[in-house]
């Protein structure tokens, strides 16, 4: 039994941010990550980081396609974008492992964790498996995608997860993609850039619908530019597949219809991953959703055991996660006072050709809470102050923002605009630090920019 101060079950954002810092403080820490390819999680691996590779990479060949007016090889750039994406992952990677092992206070351990007690975990490589014991554990082990129950698609072997998806080597010709949240829609829009036939499902009544009906509306039209064919409201029945191909059963407005193709991308959310970790053992409760149960400073109910990221149910952004790390750090050497609680305007953004960035709430939402607001919204191209949208050649989409009429306070914003996962971050920072509307709209900003926009758009609101 080697003895640890801290053990850290994942190399998840908080986890690895932990394990360093915890180290950097003075105390012996143990890593454990069950697969030599996840160094670094998933945000480095197989997720943020890879995909918005790709979604690059698709951007650059749109724009190459459309300036030289030339027929530009998608299925060949398409195999340049998931080589670059390879090699990205192979050095971010590389540098995550050396940044913990090159740590003399940690120790990383590959193999899979599960615990045998609240102060002691097992770790398990081939037949190998070594015993653990610290006072505190945290456990970082993210998230994987979830299936939903549709006949035949457990079984069918051209089902793809967004992991698979993003490591396909050659284009493929058509893709279904069910689900139409952010890992549909941005996976949707890439393989259409490059080409490839692509059929979006989405059982919910729309697409976007965590956004006001004429950003989503927007929204949508951005992805049908993109060559993306999207339906919302479909019920998907079956899917059957030869050895070639696969088809999507459904039924789109009362009509059943298919949709053949050579793989089917499976994005309908991904579930808390606690499956390996023997949670019984040590007495640790889960929610009804399967996440582990933690309060707002992030314990569990057996002291001494934390859960930070994907796995303990919040959302599922690396930023959230690396907030978890604060959180657990400032009881480990604080003063233990951070919490889940004091997280506000915390923006969000899918990646589609161009980005919908969003912050705190929308107008429906707004209105329903009573208040008396006024909106500001334009559609990018109209916006006479932004020449950046025409110089980047996206002038599409729409600025919308939401503001509190009494307090001039901005009470949300969407932007879906070249450059908004940028601009929304200085829209969140205006609203937790309660800079009014008029404030954020007379400050000077760089020229031209995406940035500047906003001014007009806030100015505009009635
Ligand atoms: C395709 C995709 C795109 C995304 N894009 C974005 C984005 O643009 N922006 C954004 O903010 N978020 C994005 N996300 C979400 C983001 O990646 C996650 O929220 C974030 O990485 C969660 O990190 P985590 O700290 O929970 O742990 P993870 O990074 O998920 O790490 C968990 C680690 O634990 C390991 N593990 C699991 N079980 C065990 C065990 N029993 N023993 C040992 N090790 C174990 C896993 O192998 C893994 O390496 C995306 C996700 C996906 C899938
Ligand atoms: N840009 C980003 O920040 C980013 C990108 C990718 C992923 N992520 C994170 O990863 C998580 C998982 O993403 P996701 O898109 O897989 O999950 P999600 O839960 O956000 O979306 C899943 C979608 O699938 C739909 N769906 C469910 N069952 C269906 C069915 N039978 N037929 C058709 N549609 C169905 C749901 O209505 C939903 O719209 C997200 O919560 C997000 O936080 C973030």
């Amino acid at each position: 039994m080697e003895k640890f101060d801290l053990i850290v079950i994942g190399f998840g954002k908080a986890g690895k941010t932990l394990a360093g810092a915890y180290a950097n403080a003075g105390h012996k820490v143990a890593m454990v990550e069950r697969s030599d390819q996840m160094y670094g999680g998933t945000c480095i691996n197989i997720g943020c980081v890879p995909t918005k590779a790709l979604v690059h990479r698709a951007e650059t060949f749109a724009a190459a396609s459309d300036n030289l007016s030339a027929e530009v090889d998608g299925a060949k750039q398409f195999a340049a974008a998931t080589t670059f994406r390879g090699k990205l992952t192979d050095k971010m990677r590389a540098a995550n492992l050396n940044m913990l092992e090159s740590n003399p206070q940690v120790t990383v351990i590959t193999g899979l964790a599960k615990f045998t007690g609240p102060k002691t975990v097992e770790v398990s490589a081939g037949n190998e498996t070594l015993e653990l014991s610290a006072e505190n554990i945290v456990i970082n082990t993210g998230a994987v995608s979830s299936l939903v129950p549709i006949p035949g698609l457990k079984e069918a072997k051209r089902v793809i997860t967004s992991t698979e998806a993003q490591m396909l080597e050659t284009r493929p010709a058509k893709l279904a993609v069910i689900g139409g949240g952010p890992i549909g829609a941005e996976f949707a829009s890439l393989f259409a850039t490059f080409g490839t036939e692509v059929l979006l499902l989405e059982a919910a009544p729309k697409l976007f619908g965590r956004s006001d009906d004429d950003v989503a509306e927007a929204a949508v039209e951005v992805l049908q530019s993109s060559g993306v064919k999207a339906f919302a409201g479909v019920k998907i029945t079956e899917v059957t597949e030869d050895d070639d191909q696969i088809t999507v059963h459904y039924e789109n407005d009362g009509q059943a219809e298919t949709f053949t193709a050579d793989y089917v991308l499976a994005a309908t959310g991904r579930r808390p991953a606690i499956d390996d970790l023997n949670l019984e053992a040590a007495g640790i409760e889960t929610t009804e959703r399967g996440a582990v149960k933690v309060d707002d400073h992030l314990r569990t109910n057996v002291d001494g055991v934390w859960a930070v990221g994907d796995v303990n149910g919040g959302p599922q952004f690396t930023y959230i996660s690396l907030d978890d790390f604060r959180i657990v750090l400032d009881q480990l050497t604080g003063e233990g006072q951070r919490s889940t609680a004091d997280r506000k305007a915390v923006p969000n953004t899918i990646y589609l050709s161009v980005p919908l960035a969003s912050v705190g709430m929308t107008e429906k939402e707004a209105r329903e809470a009573g208040k008396n607001i006024k909106v500001g919204t334009k559609p990018t191209a109209a916006v006479a102050t932004m020449p950046w949208a025409k110089i980047v050649q996206q002038p599409v989409g729409l600025l919308k923002f939401v503001i509190d009429a009494d307090s001039d306070q901005i009470l949300g914003a969407q932007l879906l605009m070249p450059n908004s996962h940028e601009v929304i971050n200085l829209v969140a920072l205006a609203m937790r630090y309660e800079i009014t509307a008029t404030q954020l709209a007379a400050e000077i900003y760089t020229h031209p920019s995406a940035t500047e926009g906003i001014a007009e758009v806030i100015s505009a609101a009635k």
